[in-house]
């Protein structure tokens, strides 16, 4: 099942996923004065972070509002990035965060899991309940493709409905519960599942507290870096086994901005990669 081998990627190469949330004030400036098209200049910074990072992380998490922003030449950008992780023999989240009507997630389960923009996992919102989840079920039976579903966001404004008391529970904790009862069915024999959930590492109380709730439940873990979140914040969270991938996108692909250290884009987001894995992984020792 893809949830073992992103484990096994996890095992083998660490928790690290670089985020490419590229944006073309991230290009070097050898890229945005070339003559060439848009497409190629977004893919050809995605293609060099990715020859120079993939050695040493689990997974890439490609967010699609990055792309969608270039317009048609964004998207087939897209398209060749997660082709070519997946060339790689790199496990791809798509980060699209759907979130609809039955009828209508079968065909973003349609869209992203198959043609032009076929992703291993993507990350899905459940404020629709289950059966605006229970389309992409049909991918996840085939054991090859996962979800990540939004329980405890990163961002400062998740309390506003993620902590409203339902059954005297903060909501996320309700949102915990269910994530995890559906996850029950896909469960691969790394004892993780298929289903996923996403928590930010900003609030890592709450993350323990959600964790030691889901035993089967694997997450994608963003708000390192940029967002304040640090490697000693995962030190219980990853205390038995690292259960999940964490994620930083601007703290990888942008370290070149604004730094003159002699070293050219792709150079410093891979230094930037061993100092994360190792700020990391110096806590689970
Ligand atoms: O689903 C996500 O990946 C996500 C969930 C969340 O709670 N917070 C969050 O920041 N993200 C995404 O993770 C990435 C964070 O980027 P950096 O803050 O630059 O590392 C962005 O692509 C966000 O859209």
């Amino acid at each position: 099942m893809i949830i073992d081998k992103l484990y096994e990627e996890v095992l083998g190469n660490g928790p690290v996923c670089v985020g490419l949330d590229t944006r073309f004030e991230y290009l070097p400036e050898y890229l945005i004065n070339s003559t060439k098209t848009l497409e190629e200049k977004i893919f050809e910074f995605n293609r060099k972070i990715i020859d120079a990072t993939y050695d040493l992380v689990a997974c890439y998490k490609v967010q699609i509002a990055c792309y969608e922003a270039f317009g048609i030449e964004g998207l087939k950008a897209y398209s060749r990035t997660l082709k070519y992780i997946r060339e790689k023999g790199k496990v791809v989240i798509a980060d699209i965060k759907r979130g609809d009507i039955l009828s209508t997630a079968e065909m973003y389960a349609k869209a992203h899991f198959e043609g032009d923009f076929e992703a291993d996992f993507i990350t899905v919102n459940p404020y629709m309940g289950l059966d605006a989840i229970s389309p992409y079920f049909k991918y996840l039976n085939t054991g090859e493709k996962g979800i990540f579903v939004l329980i405890r966001t990163s961002n400062k404004s998740s309390k506003d409905f993620q902590e409203l008391k339902v059954d005297n529970k903060p909501l996320y904790l309700k949102i915990a519960e269910n994530v995890q009862k559906w996850g029950e069915s896909f469960i691969g024999k790394s004892g993780f599942s298929l289903i996923g959930g996403v928590v930010g590492l900003t609030f890592p109380k709450e993350f323990l507290e959600i964790k030691n709730m889901c035993g089967n439940m694997f997450f994608l873990i963003p708000g390192y870096g940029a967002q304040g979140g640090t490697g000693e914040d995962l030190k219980e969270i990853f205390k038995e086994k690292m259960c999940g991938v964490v994620n930083s996108s601007r703290g990888i692909i942008k370290a070149h901005k604004g730094i003159d250290e002699g070293l050219k884009f792709n150079e410093l987001a891979r230094k930037q990669v061993i100092k994360m894995k190792e700020d990391i992984l110096r806590w689970q020792e």
